[in-house]
Parts: C-alpha cells; sequence; structure tokens
C-alpha cells in the first residue's frame, strides 16, 4: 500500500502532471505553443487524475489490495452507511445478514473499492482494540463531524492526546466514587417517578383509567441529564420538573432519528460535512445554530464553575471539577470534555432504559419477577422514595451493594445492553500498514465492528440468541448475578467495547441504569401502547425508538 499510494496518490500524480507537461514543452514545443502552456498543464493532470480513479477504483482492489481475496458483497455503497438509513426493520441486521452469507469469515470485503472491511467474529478483535489498538483511530470523517458536535475530547482524540486525557479523567470513574454516586443517582430516579404520576395524574383524569400513555424516550433523556448535570459538572439542572430546557431540547433535535436528519448525517460521514455545507440545505443552518448553541451553554457552565471553585471554594467532586483542579487544561479544551461527557454520558444510558422499558412490556412475567425482587431487596427504602420522607437517604454503600447483586435487575440490564447496545456500530481506519491476525490490513483501510452484530450472533449466543433470557446472566449452579451472560471471550459482549477505547462511564451507566429500572418497576406496571413493529431502532451514534416509546403506565400506589 505504502508503496502504491506514493507513486500513484494523488500527490504523486499531480507532481507527475508538472513533469509530464514540462517534458510536452520541451519535446512538442510547436504543438503546445500553438495550444497554450496551461492546457499542456491541465490536460496532463486531467490524464493522471483519470488514471488515478481508474486505478484506485478498479486497478488496486482487484490485483494489488492485500485485501483483495477477502470475500464480501463489495458493494458500491457499503453496508456501514446503508445501515444507518435502510427502512425494514434495525440497521444491524443487515450485518448479521452478512455474517450468515459468509459463515465461516473473520473478516467480510463490504465495498468495491477495497477500502472497507467488516470484522464479522470476536477473533480478530483484540487485536482491533487492544493490541493493536493505537495502530487505528476513528475515520477522519467521522470525527470531523463528531468533533464540531463534541470538540476534542475524550471520543475524537487520538494517540498520546487521548492517553494523557483517560489518564486525567479516569479518576472520576473509580469504583469507589461510582458508589458514592449511587444516592444522587437514586434521588434523581425518585423525582423522575414522581414527576411520572403528576403526568398520569393529569392525563388520566382525562381518561379515568387510573392509567395513562407516556412517551418514555424523552422523560429518560430529561433523568439522565439530571444526572450527569451533577456528576459532571455538580450542577443542578432540574430538567425533570421543568416543562423545557434549552440543553435537553438542543439534544433532543440534534439526535431525533428523523428521517431527514439521519440523511443529513449518514451524508456528512461519508463525504464529509464541509462538503455538505456547500449544499443550500436548511438542515446545514439548523445544525450550525445546535451546535453554537451548545458551545454557547457550555462555555457559560465552565465560566460559572471557575468561579465558584476559585471564589466560592466549592469543593464538589465531578469530572469538570477534577479536570479544572489539575491545572493542565484552558477554558476551550474543558468546554470540549464537558461537552463530550454531556452527550456521551445521558442519550446512551437514556435509551438503555428506553429499550428495558420496552423489553419489560414485551414480557411482563419479567417485570413481574424483577417487581418482587427489588421491592423484596429494597422494601423500605423503596417506601421512603416514593413518599419523599425526610429521613436520611439510603447509604451508598448499602444501596449500591443491594442493587449490583439482583439477579434479575443485572440480568434485566445486560440483556437489555445486548439486544439493544445503545451504540450499534463503530468504525476505525488503521493509520499505518498493520495486521488484524494473519492479514495485512493497509493504512487507510476503514474497519467496521458492528456491535449489534456481535451482541446477537448465533454462533456465539446460540440459537435464541434473538431471544430476550435475563437467565443468562445468572448463574444456574448459585443463582447470582454474572457479568458474563454465558458468552466465552470478552469480545463477544461489545456494548461498550473493549480495550483502551472502550467506554469509561460503563459503571457509571450501569449505576444509573439499576437505580432507574429499580425505581421504575416498583413505582408502575406498563404495557406498550403502539405498534410492536413501529419501535424500531434508529439514529447515527446512539439508538431511539424511531417514533418514541409510547407506554401505558399505571401507579402501584396512588397517591405517591
Ligand atoms: C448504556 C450506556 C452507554 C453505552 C452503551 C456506551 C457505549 C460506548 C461505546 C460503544 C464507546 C466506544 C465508542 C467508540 O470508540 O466508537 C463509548 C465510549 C465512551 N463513552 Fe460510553 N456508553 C454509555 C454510557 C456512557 C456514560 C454514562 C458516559 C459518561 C458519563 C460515557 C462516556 C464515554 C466516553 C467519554 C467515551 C470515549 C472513551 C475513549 O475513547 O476513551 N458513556 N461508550
Amino acid at each position: 500500500m505504502t508503496l502504491a499510494s506514493q507513486l500513484f496518490g494523488f500527490p504523486s500524480l499531480t507532481l507527475a502532471a508538472a513533469v509530464e507537461a514540462l517534458l510536452a514543452i520541451r519535446l512538442y514545443p510547436d504543438y503546445v505553443r500553438s495550444h497554450g502552456h496551461l492546457m499542456a498543464v491541465v490536460g496532463a493532470i486531467l490524464v493522471n487524475y483519470a488514471f488515478g480513479i481508474v486505478f484506485w477504483a478498479f486497478l488496486y482492489p482487484r490485483f494489488f489490495s492485500p485485501l483483495r481475496r477477502i470475500p464480501g458483497p463489495k458493494a458500491l455503497l457499503s453496508a456501514a452507511y446503508i445501515s444507518l438509513i435502510v427502512k425494514d426493520g434495525p440497521g444491524g441486521n443487515l450485518f448479521l445478514d452478512l455474517a450468515e452469507r459468509y459463515p465461516d469469515q473473520d473478516l467480510i470485503a463490504l465495498d468495491a473499492f477495497g477500502r472497507q472491511i467488516l470484522v464479522a467474529k470476536p477473533r480478530l478483535l483484540a487485536d482491533l482494540l487492544v493490541h493493536k489498538c493505537y495502530d487505528f483511530s476513528k475515520p477522519k470523517r467521522i470525527s470531523a463531524f463528531l468533533r464540531r458536535i463534541i470538540g476534542d475530547g475524550l471520543i475524537t482524540l487520538e494517540e498520546d492526546q487521548h492517553k494523557f486525557l483517560r489518564k486525567n479523567t479516569m479518576p472520576a470513574f473509580h469504583a469507589r466514587h461510582i458508589t458514592e454516586l449511587y444516592p444522587m443517582m437514586w434521588a434523581k430516579a425518585g423525582i423522575l417517578m414522581r414527576a411520572l404520576n403528576r403526568e398520569i395524574a393529569n392525563a388520566a383524569g382525562a381518561e379515568s383509567k387510573g392509567s395513562a400513555v407516556l412517551e418514555l424516550t424523552s422523560w429518560a433523556s430529561k433523568v439522565t441529564l439530571d444526572i450527569i448535570g451533577v456528576a459532571g459538572m455538580g450542577r443542578a439542572l432540574n430538567v425533570v420538573e421543568k416543562a423545557s430546557d434549552p440543553l435537553q431540547e438542543i439534544y433532543e433535535q440534534l439526535l431525533e432519528p428523523d428521517r431527514e436528519k439521519l440523511i443529513f448525517a449518514t451524508l456528512c460521514l461519508a463525504v464529509g460535512f464541509p462538503v455538505i455545507r456547500m449544499f443550500p440545505w436548511k438542515m446545514n443552518d439548523l445544525f450550525v445554530y445546535l451546535i453554537s448553541s451548545l458551545d454557547n451553554i457550555c462555555r457559560d457552565l465552565i465560566r460559572e464553575k471557575r468561579r465558584a471553585i476559585q471564589q466560592d471554594k466549592d469543593d464538589h467532586f465531578d469530572i469538570l471539577s477534577l479536570l479544572i483542579k489539575s491545572n493542565n487544561f484552558d477554558d476551550e479544551v474543558l468546554k470540549d470534555q464537558l461537552l463530550t461527557f454531556l452527550a456521551a454520558g445521558h442519550e446512551t444510558t437514556a435509551s438503555a432504559l428506553t429499550w428495558s422499558s420496552y423489553l419489560l412490556a414485551k414480557h411482563p412475567e419479567y417485570q413481574q419477577k424483577l417487581r418482587d425482587e427489588v421491592t423484596a431487596a429494597l422494601g423500605e427504602i423503596i417506601t421512603a422514595q416514593q413518599q419523599q420522607q425526610q429521613q436520611p437517604p439510603p447509604s451508598a454503600d448499602v444501596l449500591a451493594g443491594t442493587l449490583r447483586q439482583l439477579p434479575y435487575l443485572n440480568g434485566v440490564m445486560h440483556e437489555t445492553l445486548r439486544l439493544y447496545p445503545t451504540v450499534p456500530l463503530t468504525m476505525r481506519e488503521a493509520l499505518r500498514d498493520t495486521r488484524l491476525g494473519e492479514q495485512a490490513v493497509p493504512r487507510g483501510t476503514e474497519v467496521v465492528v458492528s456491535i449489534w452484530q456481535i451482541n446477537r450472533s448465533r454462533e456465539i449466543w446460540g440459537a435464541d440468541a434473538a431471544a430476550f433470557r435475563p437467565e443468562r446472566w445468572i448463574n444456574a449452579d448459585d443463582g447470582r448475578a454474572n457479568r458474563h451472560g454465558g458468552a466465552k471471550s470478552n469480545y463477544d459482549f461489545l456494548t461498550f467495547l473493549q480495550g483502551p477505547r472502550s467506554c469509561i462511564g460503563q459503571e457509571f451507566a450501569r449505576a444509573e441504569m439499576r437505580c432507574l429500572l429499580a425505581a421504575l418497576v416498583t413505582s408502575f406496571e406498563w404495557e406498550l401502547a403502539m405498534d410492536e413493529d413501529s419501535a424500531v431502532p434508529r439514529g447515527v451514534i446512539t439508538i431511539k425508538p424511531e417514533h418514541g416509546m409510547y407506554l401505558r403506565m399505571r401507579p402501584l400506589r396512588q397517591g405517591v
């Protein structure tokens, strides 16, 4: 690849065109004079570029690329892009179909240009995600697009800058600190339950059934925004209690899985935002407006936080304080970190909570089992939460210790995360010539990992891979919760990825889900209030139900 890209890359072809034009001027001076020197240069460039296009589009992938023997659909538009806009069913199913069409292949060639491969089996993931993690980065087009939304943060930085930032941020995610966050998360869950109860009471008045239909996704993102507000910057956003909040509205608009937005984002990922921005499309203005509003809100939040630390001696332990106190970052850098944690830290868990409510609506027997289990374990703590009793909140150790070991709570949570991985797909680009197992991978190759496909693979999870079976996460012998789901390798459950670029917030997300699910299931009974087929996961970065998640919810206790 290196030799080919040096010889036939467009910079070399341009240089060669200049040499060819000079030679033409020397060898055929009369002919060139009659047509003009400029024509000679332009002609040489056009001929060389045409050769370059033929070489890279047709000759290289068929005859020279080390990837040429990898089988696959080799389509003009790769499944990685089609999966974002496909209409019938979840996009991730495209990769499940591909893995079944090429059953013995570790790698599958996705596009006709020999640039994109899918890792279809966990075997090679250790190389990609751990051993050779820094031989790969997020593809530049994708990073450039993400950077517009979340700045230069942990998600978009690469190599040494990434290592430095990750090291500086890790203390906020240590096990002890996550344990300390449980009472706050539990309190926020209580506030959400009361807000849902009020909403039901208002709506049920009209319906007079003691139950009402609620759309859960926006409530889920409100409560997770409130939680990351405290854990990320020590700030009570209180979004659940407000009719509207600018931060929540911006995220809702940015991540809404509406068709036009999906097409816009897919095009930005495929060809880059600078190209799309040249077209007169109202989505461009909306996108720029939303991200600049977000930037401004975060800048203000940083200023306020810095002032609180310096003038008011605010000593709350949160991600932003940790980074400010390290004195390693200026305000612009801090703004990017805040953008990253706000985005990565709330929509992801909100989506997971939404999908677990969906699965529990479809499986009322598990809803009841979970309710019984949590009620038996937390009894008085639940009553205190529901009745907002003025007594000390449960201790972090008691709450975290209890919730972490409840078999069905953890089983439902992990099984949801397996079946509906919030980030269903990720991509990497080889920064240098490298290898995945025995396979040589040239610089510039894009490697696709469909988390959805690995998590639902029948080869890994058995014939019932698509079924919701929380028992996978409960040991058959001692009935205790496990964290492997019966899978053989760490790379079989990919929801949080693995290695140095795995999700830094995974324990935070688990803590949030435990608190929110436990509170929800002991406060309400619910069933689906929409057509089951319309709960299709959609989204470019994270997946949400395309048309919202409508549940008929009935409070288990009155007057809460
Ligand atoms: C259910 C919830 C969540 C899921 C499924 C999830 C999933 C993921 C995945 C798959 C990645 C890797 C992305 C890639 O490299 O392409 C990731 C990275 C990341 N996540 Fe999460 N996440 C969740 C919750 C959170 C939370 C709550 C936070 C913060 C409080 C967070 C912060 C991050 C950050 C900062 C990264 C970048 C890590 C790095 O590259 O070093 N995530 N997450």
